[in-house]
């Protein structure tokens, strides 16, 4: 649906060159939530902009349904543009106009027949749960409901894809929760490809099917975002993933508990089918050991459920290490290194 071929991106700054995109490759597949994410710097509004044509990529070619988006002229260009709504992180509205002035614009912007457009922007307002709040304007909304206006707005000319730039930066954690699974309504309700920036990695693990990591103006990493949790490469992504996933305790905390007797303290992580079965309680009966889950969560990303658990072990040395042999067959099981001080 949206393919990079080697998009690159400079800017010049005076006498130097910014290179803000550098070489990117990449393949937003229809219907994807697809979110890209980097820390401040990384090229993540660069590589936007170049999606929505409001800058030119330097070298590469963009694809928007086969159509080279960066060769477009004027008119074109004003069409594919309908073709795509955004939201942004300051939700942009007009303040002088109302929550319904607002979603109407763009209906207005095309020539749109006034019944159509009173019609279309009631089924908006019904959808982002806000019919009540029509003749109000911004000012007195809470930002979740201004966010809520903006992706109305946004979707009020039927875009493919639904831009979001860092759109839930600026909102507390519950209502990034109710905007995170309103968006996920636009995109299975209707089938609408949804390309997000953010610097969260749980707004990534959380609605996102696919994620590419840029640092640098380099994509380092991508993938599906089940396979990236639990299968990281690269040092940033590692970084991301335990700002959600802290998977292990403090040192502090670990030398308490050895200096309580807790002498054999193994991480355990493991996935899909092993989460459906006792095999630590199995395992352990079976070696007369005994175990105590002291840390970790078991989290649900895309529908399946990555676990881990921090556990210490109690027993003979010799039947404790005969149940990590057997517990490494089916997950993947490595002692927690206490360090010395
Ligand atoms: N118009 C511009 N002119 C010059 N340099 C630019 C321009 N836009 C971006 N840059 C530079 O390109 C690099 C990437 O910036 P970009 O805004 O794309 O990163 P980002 O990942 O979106 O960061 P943030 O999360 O802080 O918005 C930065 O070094 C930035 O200073």
């Amino acid at each position: 649906m949206i393919t990079f071929q080697n998009v690159s991106k400079t800017f010049k700054v005076g006498k130097r060159d910014v290179h803000a995109v550098q070489n990117v490759t990449l393949d937003v597949k229809k219907g994807d939530i697809f979110g890209i994410i980097g820390f401040s710097g990384a090229g993540k509004s660069t590589l936007l902009r170049l999606v929505n044509l409001l800058e030119k990529p330097t070298s590469g070619v963009i694809k928007i349904n086969d159509t080279d988006i960066t060769s477009l002229k004027a008119k074109q260009l004003r069409l594919q543009r309908r073709r795509i709504g955004m939201i942004f992180q300051n939700f942009n509205l007009f303040t002088s106009r109302t929550v319904a002035g607002n979603v109407a614009y763009p209906l207005k912007l095309e020539g749109t027949p006034k019944a159509e457009i009173t019609r279309r922007t009631k089924e908006l307002l019904e959808f982002v749960g806000l019919s009540d709040k029509a003749d109000n304007y911004p000012e007195q909304l809470s930002g979740g409901q201004k966010q809520r206006v903006g992706i109305a707005r946004a979707l009020a000319t039927n875009p493919e894809i639904l831009i979001c730039d860092e759109a839930t930066s600026a909102l507390d954690p519950e209502t990034t929760e109710d905007i995170l699974k309103l968006l996920k309504r636009v995109n299975q309700e209707f089938g609408i490809t949804v390309l997000l920036i953010t610097h969260e990695m749980n707004v990534i693990s959380t609605i996102c099917n696919r994620v590419a990591i840029m640092e640098n103006g380099h994509v380092i990493e991508h993938g599906e975002v089940f396979d990236v949790f639990t299968n990281p490469s690269h040092p940033t992504t590692k970084r991301f993933i335990q700002s959600v996933n802290k998977d292990l305790p403090s040192q502090e905390l670990l030398k308490e508990w050895r200096a309580a007797g807790d002498e054999h303290i193994y991480q355990v992580t493991f996935t899909g089918s092993a989460t459906s079965q006792p095999l630590l309680s199995k395992i352990s009966q079976q070696h007369n050991v005994h175990f105590n889950v002291v840390y970790g969560a078991v989290r649900e990303i895309q529908n399946q459920l990555l676990g881990n658990l921090v556990v210490s072990f109690k027993g003979e040395t010799t039947a404790i290490q005969n149940v990590i042999r057997e517990l490494a067959d089916v997950v993947d099981i490595k002692e927690v290194i206490i360090h010395e001080s």
